[in-house]
């Protein structure tokens, strides 16, 4: 590795003084795979992450640029519960970045850019892990996104939990359920910084670790593990800098690859499925259980291999405060009802599928906070408007909570168009 950076080729340099498009030197021309039609026009409101509004919508249409059949490069891919997209920050307004930045979370601390999720960074390149809804033609449906409308894709991938979340080498006995604390929830899909499944375990991590091997951190794990068995207690008391997480992964061996490959959503809805996932069955309600000595010995083994962990800083875990309560004025829930099908202005949404859905979605995305920290701090008492789908929505934040004053019709809705058009009309 050493010296490669100073061995690298040098970028020829274009008439223009830029460097030219070359693989050997990494200087990528891309040229978007689609645009993407997302039910968020504009970065404000839009959610931080895809775990926010699992009901956030978007569709992808694949140019024929890229490929003369469109379908043909997506063949196969229905058989994924989730995707990775990778995208441009293309509404950054300039390529400005710096090597430290204030994530929200941080409260207006600053971090490296780097361990952080900004939009502003060198390459403005964003990860998304979305959920596949369907694959039609050469277009793919997606749920939970965190995108604008037009927002340029450059690759999508499948999610597959086997490569994308890091597992231990060898099995930890017994790391996961001796807590009675921490059990299984079936929580909404990753944030981008740690699985749903991941079980928090772990307290009093101090600042040394940052430099463990990861053979440490195991055998650390397996420690505070055996604590953790000792003294429920301790849980969560101890001061610290760094936390551990852990998730559970109960895909039996035995499975297709199709299956192998489901993401964290697909759990409940996959062990629920059918009888030759009994064992899975078992292994989950007493997993949930979370009582070490329930369980059967053949499910133990096989859910000890299979355990896999992550290690994230306690800010990125912890949001800088409680998650909001959302509430809606008499006003506001009459506003929505007439933006619904069916009620009295005849207007639908485009892609929330009821009133319900598109109420639940602007519940979540207020109860995260959207707000900037400089907003938060600074305009406490101003008026927040942002668009989702058709609806423009005019809200306040006071302390703990979001309340919706007034929802109308967007003066530019998003448009889910027919893909198609849509590509003309973003102009690819
Ligand atoms: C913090 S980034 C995270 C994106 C991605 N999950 C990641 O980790 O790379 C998400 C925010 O980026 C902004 N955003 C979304 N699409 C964008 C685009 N096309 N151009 C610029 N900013 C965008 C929105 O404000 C959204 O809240």
């Amino acid at each position: 590795m050493r010296g490669l950076a100073e061995r690298r080729p040098s970028a020829p340099a274009a008439p223009c003084g830029c460097a030219q498009p070359s693989l050997e030197t990494g200087n990528l021309l891309t040229d978007p795979i689609g645009y993407l039609e997302s039910c968020f026009s504009a970065k404000n409101g839009t959610p931080r992450q895809p775990s926010i509004c699992s009901h956030s919508r978007a569709c992808l249409k694949i140019r024929k640029s890229i490929f003369n059949n469109p379908d043909h490069s997506l063949m196969g891919l229905e058989q994924f519960s989730h995707v990775w997209i990778l995208f441009v920050f293309h509404k950054n307004g300039h390529l400005n970045y710096k090597a430290k930045v204030q994530p929200p979370r941080l409260n207006g601390a600053k971090t490296g850019v780097f361990s952080t999720r900004s939009p502003h960074r060198p390459n403005a390149i964003g990860l998304t892990l979305a959920k596949l809804e369907k694959v039609e033609g050469g277009t793919v449906y997606l749920s939970g996104i965190d995108m604008i409308h037009g927002t340029p894709v450059l690759d999508i991938k499948p999610y597959i939990a086997d490569y994308d979340s890091p597992r231990s080498e060898e099995p930890l006995e017994d790391l996961s359920v001796q807590n009675n604390h921490h059990q299984l929830k079936p929580a909404s899909q990753s944030d981008g910084t740690t699985d749903s499944y991941d079980q928090q375990l772990l307290s009093g991590c101090g600042k040394a670790q940052h430099s463990l091997s990861t053979e440490d951190k195991l055998k650390r794990l397996e420690e505070n593990s055996q604590k953790s068995r000792d003294s429920t207690e301790s849980q969560h008391t101890l001061p610290e800098d760094r936390e551990r997480t852990m998730d559970l992964n109960l895909e039996s061996s035995s499975m297709g690859m199709a299956e192998e490959q489901r993401g964290p959503q697909d759990l409940k809805s996959f062990l629920d499925e059918g009888t030759d996932r009994s064992r899975n069955v078992e292994c989950a309600s007493v997993l949930q259980g979370s009582s070490t000595e329930n369980r059967s010995p053949s499910c133990r083994a096989r859910t000890a291999d299979r355990v896999s962990y992550s290690v994230i800083p306690t800010w990125v875990k912890e949001a800088p405060a409680a998650s909001l309560q959302v509430r809606f004025t008499p006003h506001a829930e009459l506003d929505l009802r007439k933006l619904s099908p069916g009620g009295a202005g005849q207007v639908s949404f485009r892609y929330f599928e009821s009133t319900e859905e598109a109420k639940r979605a602007i519940e979540a995305l207020l109860s995260a906070d959207p707000r900037s920290v400089y907003r938060r701090k600074l305009c406490q008492d101003r008026l927040f408007f942002f668009t989702v789908d058709i609806a423009h929505v005019t809200c306040w934040f006071g302390d703990g909570f979001a309340e919706v004053l007034r929802i109308k019709l967007a003066s530019e809705p998003v448009e889910m168009r027919d893909p198609e058009e849509s590509l003309v009309a973003l102009g690819s």
